[in-house]
Parts: C-alpha cells; structure tokens; sequence
C-alpha cells in the first residue's frame, strides 16, 4: 500500500495531541461508551496493532493511535444508523468504520464491501475471529452491486471525495435509506460540487452531524443525506 492510500494520514480528528493509544482503550471512558461492545472492539483493536501494519493495512504512524484515530472515530457513526436492516460500508479496507459498526450493532446486518482480496481476506479472518455472524464481505468496487442489493444506510471512510462517493454509493442506499459518511473537518466544502450528483439520485440536503468526544479525544464530521426518491 502506497503512503497516499494508508487510511488515517491527516484526515481524521485532532493532531495536535498524542495519546497513548493503550492507555486510551483501556481507560473508563472508553469503556463505558462501548460498554457490551467494548470486549469486541478491545479485539478488534489489538488486532489491527498486531498485524495491520504487516499485512499493509493501515501505515506505520496509525499503529501507536489505533483507538484515538481509528476506532473512537469509526465509532462516532454508529449513533447515526437506523435502529435495524442492512448498511453497507464501502471501501472498508482495514473494517473502519464497518468492522467498529458490526461489533456495536450486532442488531444490523452489516456488508463490507472492498475490492482488494488481501483486505477482504483480513476482513474475513477478522469476523471469524471476533464471531461477528453479521458480517458479510462483498468483494469487488461499490460499483459493480448497483443492481445487486439495496441497503438502509451506506458507510463509508476515506473513499473518496462526495461527489464520487455519491455516485458510487446512492444506487445502493433504498428509497428512504441513508449516506452516512465520516469526513474531515472540511466536509462543508465537498457539498457544492457534488449537488448535481446528489438530484440525480434523489438525495435530500445533506446535514452536517457532530461525531462525538470521548476522555477527551473528539471525532470527525459526520455527513448524512437521506434518498428520498
Ligand atoms: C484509504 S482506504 C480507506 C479504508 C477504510 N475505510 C479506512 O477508513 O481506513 C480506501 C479503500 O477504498 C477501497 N475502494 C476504492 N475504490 C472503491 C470502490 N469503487 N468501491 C469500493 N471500495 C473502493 C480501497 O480498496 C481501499 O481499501
């Protein structure tokens, strides 16, 4: 994996400051935020600290801020999703935020979908080894199941920018259903280009939504725009 395609290079939460990311998981916080879920995540997270830089799944620089950059973030979207069904996390890659949502909504059926075999690969071992039997792993690009399911709400991290992102992800997402998307601060910015992108396939306004803070540590953006039609 190239530099450039290493999720978490910049784009998310705060840089200033540095947590120890062991001392962060593990805090009282963090747990009772995750509470039933946090054994799960506590897994996930060691694995990906364990292997993810080997296996080129996140970059050097992620490994020391696992939960401050990675999970807490992928955690903030969970909130967002709808009480039931089906989402879809497109390009989930190393399983942000799709693995971080399946373990805190075992009530959701959740796709992973991704075109890299290695990823989907891990993606797999990962759900075995945390029994996620809600997980499904989709491999191919979000593209290609256009007009082979429909879910209630679309995830994605990292992907790209709106305007792509809604072209790639709005067919899959049913009349009703929702995007909601983790972006950088900057996500106000990606809306304008991506209103014609957005009419075509029947979605509403998007909201800007607020990610959340846990012990301090404060997530990033969230963008959700229902389809309407
Ligand atoms: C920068 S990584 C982000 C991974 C993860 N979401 C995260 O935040 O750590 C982008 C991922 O999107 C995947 N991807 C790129 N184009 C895609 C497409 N058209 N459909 C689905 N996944 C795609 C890539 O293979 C890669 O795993």
């Amino acid at each position: 994996m190239s530099g450039s395609d290493v999720a978490g290079q910049g784009e998310f939460g705060a840089e200033a400051e540095v947590f120890d990311s062991e001392t962060l998981g593990s805090s009282e916080a963090v747990r009772n935020f995750f509470g039933a879920a946090y054994d799960g995540v506590t897994r996930y997270a060691e694995l990906l600290r364990d292997q993810g830089e080997l296996r080129g799944l996140i970059g050097p620089r992620e490994v020391p801020r696992i939960w401050e950059r990675h999970i807490l973030n992928s955690a903030a979207v969970a909130q967002y999703l709808p009480a039931t069904g089906a989402v879809a996390d497109i390009g989930s890659g190393a399983g942000l935020p799709g693995i971080v949502i399946a373990v805190m909504r075992p009530d959701l059926e959740v796709l992973l979908v991704e075109p890299m075999e290695r990823r989907t690969t891990w993606l797999s071992e990962v759900a075995g080894e945390l029994g996620l039997t809600n997980v499904q792993v989709k491999r191919g690009r979000a593209e290609e199941y256009h007009d082979a399911f429909e879910v209630d709400a679309v995830t994605s991290r990292a992907v790209a920018p709106l305007s792509k992102l809604a072209r790639m992800s709005l067919p899959l997402v049913r009349v009703g259903g929702e995007l909601v998307i983790l972006k950088g601060r900057n996500v106000a910015q990606e809306i304008e280009p991506a209103r014609k992108v957005l009419r075509k396939y029947g979605a509403a306004e998007p909201e800007i939504l607020e990610g959340l803070t846990v012990e301090g540590v404060e997530s990033t953006t969230i963008l959700r725009a229902r389809r309407s039609k």
